[in-house]
């Protein structure tokens, strides 16, 4: 009977010293995860260290960190956001606007977003390019020495439009705008839809505040005549 009940609590003793010798290893395990928490009430910065570990590893990022600042902090927050999905990135948006409104959850912005269609230019067609052009080129349009006072009918500016010749008219004066179709910032494309019309209104609605007069006056061919 002692023996047995010897025998049982020998056995106890045995898995004591077991969780005895499990502790000493445990322990680290512990420490590590306890770091792991202390940080993540932090900046978002440490949230990416503790729970990647291939960040902390990277001692040379964290030299960076503080060498570049803001710069290799945009850097990070792409990996975060690679990370957590794109929800993050729009986030971040969403938390300015949250931060303003003062709510958590909100609804994406109700304005709708200026679209702009800007084309980058080629090489030698920048606006300043074009200004040098105007001002060496001696007939842009193409007047070969025919006044630009002349009065020009709708009938006739419709028939130029193409290549060489494209006429529009703008704020009631007619341009030759070929030689400018590849400089004009929103594309050749765009401005080929004022090709043999009236684009005043499509110019209005895409930037009233260009001075085309002064921009297309080397271009200028006549006045409308809406008689
Ligand atoms: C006929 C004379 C025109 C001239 C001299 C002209 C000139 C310009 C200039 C200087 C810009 C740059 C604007 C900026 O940076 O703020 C621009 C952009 C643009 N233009 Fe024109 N343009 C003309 C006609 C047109 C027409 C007829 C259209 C549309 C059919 C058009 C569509 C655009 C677009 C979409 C952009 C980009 C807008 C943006 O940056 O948001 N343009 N144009």
């Amino acid at each position: 009977m002692g023996d047995s009940q010897d025998f049982t609590f020998c056995q106890v003793v045995p898995q004591a010293d077991d969780d005895m010798l499990c502790l000493p290893e445990s322990l680290p395990n512990i420490s590590n995860i306890s770091l792991k928490d202390d940080h993540i009430p932090g900046s978002s910065k440490q949230k990416v260290d503790s729970s990647i570990p291939d960040y902390t590893s990277r001692g040379s990022d964290s030299m960076k960190d503080s060498q570049f600042g803001g710069f290799t902090s945009n850097k990070r927050e792409t990996h975060q956001s690679n990370l957590t999905s794109n929800v993050s990135l729009t986030k971040q948006v969403g938390e300015t606007e949250n931060s303003l409104n003062g709510t958590n959850e909100q609804k994406p912005a109700t304005r709708k977003p200026i679209v702009r269609a800007k084309v980058p230019f080629e090489k030698g067609y920048s606006q300043m390019d074009w200004l040098k052009l105007t001002r060496t080129e001696p007939d842009l349009a193409g007047l070969k020495g025919q006044t630009n006072r002349r009065l020009i009918s709708m009938d006739e500016v419709r028939q130029h439009k193409t290549a060489g010749t494209i006429w529009t008219v703008l704020k009631g004066r007619v341009y030759n705008i070929s030689p400018y179709l590849k400089f004009h910032p929103g594309g050749v494309d765009m401005l080929m839809k004022a090709a043999g019309k009236d684009c005043t209104s499509l110019f209005n609605k895409y930037h009233s505040w260009v001075n085309a007069e002064f921009m297309l006056e080397k271009c200028l061919v006549g006045v409308l005549d809406d008689s």
